[in-house]
């Protein structure tokens, strides 16, 4: 499903038919495969996906994070039209932090031990708000500590980030991304670690922010409880591709790709435990070589056709698209109430 020249104009980002490898030169092996997907302005997309399926690599390249030991083998990344491998050094800094900002996996390790709070705003916002003086910078650090809901936000900046829990940590690592007031803010893996309220509280703060400011969120997660409370829209990554892109409400209640169908199915969720079953072992990355259908190996109801043939991709619904050739077989053999699980949402 290529992107269209539309598409991308309204789009917050636009990935075209991106093939991304990691190594070096003579040595590359690929990790993302003909990635396509467009991201509208404020939705809040979910990337889902097993350890290793690239999920932080495609995260990080919607910033245009480069990287010696990795190379974009061909397509585009475009972020509020602006081709980012294209941008030079300045211009790809001043997109970042001000359009586009990252909350990184354990935000808390991100900030610097040996900095008070107050020094990590003053150099992003002296990036990003070039317009404030010291005293509007002060004013706007305890505004942004206020809006995350951090408790005595007059306070925090003197502070270390040791002095804080590990969930305030985290909490402050989404102000410092949002003090640019940026349009696109990738989220990766902000849940992890946290215990219950806390991760409920942050959820709750991210879904207040998207509302009040509309911004546009993609966040990565292993946390479906979480992407249930929080996203509109859920892209399920398989080995370095797309296998499936739909509404969040129909993907976890009727997943169409027999893979999205086995994440789920092996989840835990309130009510009852995980099918151990679920998923068949170990994927081995995406082959740009192969043939066939790179869940096939794996897959309890591949036939020899998906062993040789790689799927299209297929429209099945609204705004809905799977690759699986038999995706129609499984929906009859499976259907939603013994495939998906219903997900927490309290
Ligand atoms: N610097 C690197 N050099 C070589 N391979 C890498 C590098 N970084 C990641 N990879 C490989 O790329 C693949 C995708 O990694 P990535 O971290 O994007 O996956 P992920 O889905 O985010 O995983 P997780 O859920 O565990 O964070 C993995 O096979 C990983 O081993």
């Amino acid at each position: 499903m290529r992107v269209e020249a539309r598409d991308v104009r309204d789009a917050v980002a636009a990935i075209d038919g991106l093939d991304v490898d990691y190594g070096r030169p003579g040595a590359w092996r690929p990790v993302l495969r003909s990635v396509d997907l467009t991201i509208a302005p404020g939705e809040r997309v979910a990337l889902i996906g097993e350890s290793g399926s690239g999920k932080s690599t495609l995260a990080s390249l919607l910033l245009g994070e480069r990287r010696e030991d990795r190379r974009l083998a061909a397509g585009r990344v475009t972020v509020l039209g602006h081709d980012v491998f294209a941008l030079d050094r300045r211009s790809l800094q001043r997109l970042r932090g001000r359009r586009v900002a990252l909350v990184p996996q354990n935000g808390g390790a991100s900030l610097t031990p040996t900095r008070r709070i107050a020094a990590h705003f003053s150099e992003t916002l002296r990036t990003h708000r070039p317009d404030l003086d010291r005293r509007a910078r002060r004013a706007r650090t305890i505004e942004l500590l206020g809006e995350v809901g951090l408790p005595a936000p007059e306070a925090a900046p003197r502070l270390y980030p040791h002095q804080f829990s590990g969930g305030q940590q985290q909490r402050i690592a989404l102000a410092l991304a949002m003090s640019g007031d940026p349009d696109l803010l990738v989220l990766d893996e902000p849940t992890t670690g946290q215990d219950a309220v806390t991760r409920r509280a942050l959820l709750s703060l991210l879904r207040a922010l998207s509302a009040r400011r509309g911004t546009t969120m993609l966040f990565v997660s292993h946390d479906l409880t979480a992407v249930a409370q929080l996203c509109d829209r859920i892209v399920v990554l398989y080995a370095g591709e797309i296998v499936e892109d739909g509404p969040a409400e129909i993907v976890l209640s009727d997943p169409r790709h027999p893979y999205t169908k086995a994440l789920l199915a092996s989840a835990p969720t309130l009510d009852g435990p995980p099918d151990p079953t679920a998923i068949l072992d170990g994927s081995s990355g995406p082959d740009r070589a192969a043939a066939g259908c790179s869940f096939a190996p794996r897959c309890r109801h591949a036939a020899p056709a998906c062993r040789e043939h790689r799927p299209t991709v297929e429209t099945v619904g609204p705004r809905h698209r799977v690759a699986c050739a038999l995706h129609e077989v499984i929906a009859v053999a499976l259907p939603p109430a013994s495939s998906g699980k219903s997900r927490a949402t309290a």
